[in-house]
């Protein structure tokens, strides 16, 4: 069992508690049953939780599961004491406080290649519906009414395919389209291998100016911030199409629906929004709605029972390595250490505010309990360090207990 000393003692906890788990919007059971198979007791809830809710509900939580619709302030956090680490059963991590959640000692790990292929395929899809208009013509005939025409009907064989950002999604689904017959271009502000015949282009500018089809796979980040807006959407040959699976904040809506209302774009297909609603139930409003060719779904690119499934599992075991090892590999905001367990020794793991002198105080501490130091790593960033630590004697208690008195010290936590 884990045991843990917490700077905040609003929220202390028990040294001989099993491992809280608290999974938000219905992640996949995959996740619960390798959880649970850990003798974790695991909580889940369909919805997310507002911010407050979500600070109350904290209390006593070592893990919490989210996924994108879950913000986590540093407010939340500051009321988490016991919480330990963080999953984002997703890849953007853009709803958690990183910077807070790495100055509180806590991890959060995502899954950054389990949903891209789902991503990928939705967005091929779509690229086929809006050049074809299905979605208009299949409204049309579930209302009775036959319009068979071949105007803005369009192959996409031939057709210019630009990608904006070309990482995991983006190069994947650029492979798919070439083997449709379609051109293909990105942009990226990071120099990337070119897969196929796609070809780099010169600037954002370039690529709107050629694409019949705008697609966009950034992260959200203050670079990524409406980039898309009423001077780009110009740029953009008439007729075009955009698609953004990517994150809401990245496309200006009311530029959107305006270019779209003036016939200067061709259609759009959209999956995420600068506000999405928290449950299933919840009503949403857009300006998108029922404009002609416009696609739009409920951020669902990552929803499929094969990502989920995989998605389950990849955050849950690196949730549990970290628990029962310590191990930060694939951490999105914390110092990595990967450190085998070494049979007959006693773990430590202590993270702090990276300050000079902070080993030299907790070996210290070790020597003065005439204890040996079988192996330590210390790895760092520019706010925290995150040492794990193998001693050879258990005098793991009366350490932590002396570690927990520096005033570095932001968590410490008995593994073994
Ligand atoms: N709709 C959905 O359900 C899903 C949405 N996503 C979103 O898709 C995003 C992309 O996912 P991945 O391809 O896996 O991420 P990735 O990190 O592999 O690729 C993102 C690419 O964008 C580039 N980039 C960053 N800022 C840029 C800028 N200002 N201009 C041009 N390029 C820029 C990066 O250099 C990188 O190559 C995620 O961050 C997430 O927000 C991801 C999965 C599912
Ligand atoms: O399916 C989800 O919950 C979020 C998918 C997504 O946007 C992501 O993985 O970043």
């Amino acid at each position: 069992m884990s045991t843990a000393r917490f700077p905040n003692p609003s929220a202390p906890i028990s040294l001989q508690e099993p491992i809280q788990v608290l999974l938000l919007e219905n992640i996949h059971a995959s996740a619960e049953k390798l959880l649970a198979a850990e003798g974790f007791v695991v909580e889940r809830l369909a919805g997310a939780l507002k911010p407050q809710e979500l600070a109350e509900r904290l209390r006593g939580v070592h893990l919490l599961g989210i996924r994108s619709k879950t913000t986590v302030p540093e407010e939340a956090l500051a009321h988490a004491g016991g919480l330990l680490a963080i999953g984002a059963f997703c890849i953007g991590t853009n709803q958690i406080d990183l910077p807070a959640s790495n100055r509180h000692g806590i991890p959060c790990f995502n899954a950054p290649f389990s949903n891209t292929r789902s991503v990928a395929e939705m967005v091929i899809a779509e690229i086929i519906v809006l050049t074809r208009q299905l979605f208009d013509r299949s409204r049309e005939v579930h209302t009775g009414q036959w319009r068979k025409v071949a105007t803005g009907s369009h192959e996409v064989r031939g057709k210019t395919l630009g990608i904006i950002g070309y990482g995991h999604i983006g190069s994947q689904l650029g492979v798919l389209a070439e083997s449709l017959g379609m051109r293909v271009i990105y942009y990226d502000t990071m120099t990337k291998l070119p897969l196929g015949n796609s070809r780099s282009a010169a600037s954002l500018g370039e690529l709107l100016a050629e694409s019949d089809f705008v697609t966009l796979h950034v992260p959200a980040t203050a670079s990524t911030h409406m980039m898309m807006g009423t001077a780009e959407f110009a740029q953009m040959k008439k007729g075009a199409c955009l698609i953004n699976a990517s994150r809401g904040t990245v496309v200006d809506i009311g530029a959107l629906a305006q270019a779209l209302r003036s016939k200067h774009l061709g259609g759009a297909a959209v999956d995420v929004y600068p506000e999405e609603p928290e449950t299933n139930s919840d009503g949403f409003l857009t300006e998108l709605q029922n404009l002609p060719n416009v696609v739009l779904t409920p951020h669902i690119g990552g929803s499929t029972e094969e990502a989920q499934e995989s998605i389950g599992r990849e955050v849950a075991t690196s949730l549990i390595k970290f628990v029962r090892s310590g191990a930060t590999t694939g951490a999105v905001n914390f110092p990595q250490v990967e450190a085998p367990l070494i049979p007959g020794t006693h773990r430590i793991l202590n993270v702090h505010r990276n300050i000079p002198g902070v080993l030299r105080d907790i070996n210290r501490i070790v020597s003065d309990l005439n204890a040996n130091i079988h192996a330590q790593v210390l790895s760092t960033d520019a706010n925290i360090g995150y040492l794990v630590m193998d001693l050879d004697q258990d005098v793991s208690a009366p350490v932590c207990d002396a570690i927990a008195g520096l005033n570095s010290d932001i968590k410490t936590r008995i593994v073994s």
